[in-house]
């Protein structure tokens, strides 16, 4: 798998304070990877440090292979774009301005491509109306549009529906996901909004005081937290005959539980359960959410 980013126990200390300690990610290209933890996980410190805005204390990353101490780091940068903490616009500029302004500063000589930048991402209508006046949602993209004016390839941004209300939330979300679909952008999102993520993650890392408990797939995580029946039985072996005789998938957790994953007869299983003479004790829905999986790796609440 080609990877965008990878760290290599990355470590970040504000002097006794290990913000990072020994954190080992892995983003594959193409991918949207949600960056999970709680406040104060280090999420932020991360993105600083792959921006270059400050620099780690021991280990290293590498964008696009090539490593963080090399010279080349400069030229891979480039294929990044990101928006840290809040976006940085100038809020007595119209949307197009600010543009113009990154385009200079990039040294991008052609305006050309501001009208189609400033449609994808929703603000074509603004006209006149200064940064200061567009609500929060408006801003935030219009800090997208400036993270894309250098075309990069990896997007990167900090908690981006934070303080957003639902319509911005669904509006940040399609865009998002047309930049990952659309335009092949491999997209990290640092959040601790997990539903929300869970919408568009393809992959995830778990972070917690400095470093990544669990890396895992979107596919991976839903077969981790798919719904099932928990069945109570006197005797597991011969439900799992009769399981195996309705080809239904499942699980044997104990001499007397079992997850079944697949909608049941119940009615059905327990008279053919007794036919073979075992009792069913309980049935009960479980589903163990993205949540409680998070708080099962990390423990605590996740909004906290
Ligand atoms: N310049 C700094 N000096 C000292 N400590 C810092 C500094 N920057 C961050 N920290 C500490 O490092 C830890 C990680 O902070 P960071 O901002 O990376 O967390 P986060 O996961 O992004 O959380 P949040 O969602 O609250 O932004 C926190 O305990 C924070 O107080």
């Amino acid at each position: 798998m080609d990877f965008c980013l990878t760290t290599d126990a990355l470590c970040k200390q504000y002097g006794h304070f290990k913000a990072l300690h020994n954190l080992s990610m892995h983003v594959p290209k193409g991918s949207i990877y949600g960056f999970v933890g709680k406040n104060g996980a280090g999420k932020t410190t991360l993105i600083r440090l792959i921006c270059g805005l400050q620099k780690p204390t021991a280990g290293g990353y590498s964008l696009y292979g090539i490593k963080n101490t090399e010279d080349k780091i400069v030229k891979s940068r480039r294929r990044m774009g990101a928006v840290v903490e809040s976006p940085s616009i100038y809020s007595d500029l119209t949307a197009e301005e600010n543009l113009k302004e990154q385009y200079q500063i990039l040294g991008i000589p052609s305006f050309e491509n501001i009208p189609e930048l400033l449609k994808l991402v929703g603000l074509e209508n603004t006209g006149n109306k200064k940064a200061k006046n567009f609500s929060l949602g408006m801003k935030q993209r219009l800090g997208i549009a400036i993270a894309l004016a250098g075309e990069p390839d990896f997007l990167v941004l900090d908690e981006p529906v934070n303080g957003l209300d639902p319509q911005g939330i669904i509006e940040m979300r399609e865009l998002i996901l047309k930049l990952n679909r659309e335009r092949q952008i491999t997209v990290l999102i640092s959040s601790h909004i997990l539903d929300e993520l869970s919408r568009l993650a393809t992959h995830y890392g778990f972070i917690d005081n400095g470093h990544i408990v669990k890396e895992i797939s979107a596919r991976e995580l839903e077969s981790a937290c798919r719904k099932c029946m928990r069945i109570q039985v006197s005797d597991t072996k011969i439900l799992s005959r009769v399981l195996d005789s309705m080809d239904i998938e499942y699980e044997v957790l104990s001499n007397t539980l079992a997850d079944v994953y697949a909608k049941i007869n119940v009615s059905q299983l327990v008279l053919t359960l007794a036919d073979e003479k075992c009792d069913i004790i309980s049935v009960q829905e479980h589903d163990e959410s993205l949540e409680s999986y998070y708080v099962s790796l990390v423990g605590g609440n996740a909004h906290e």
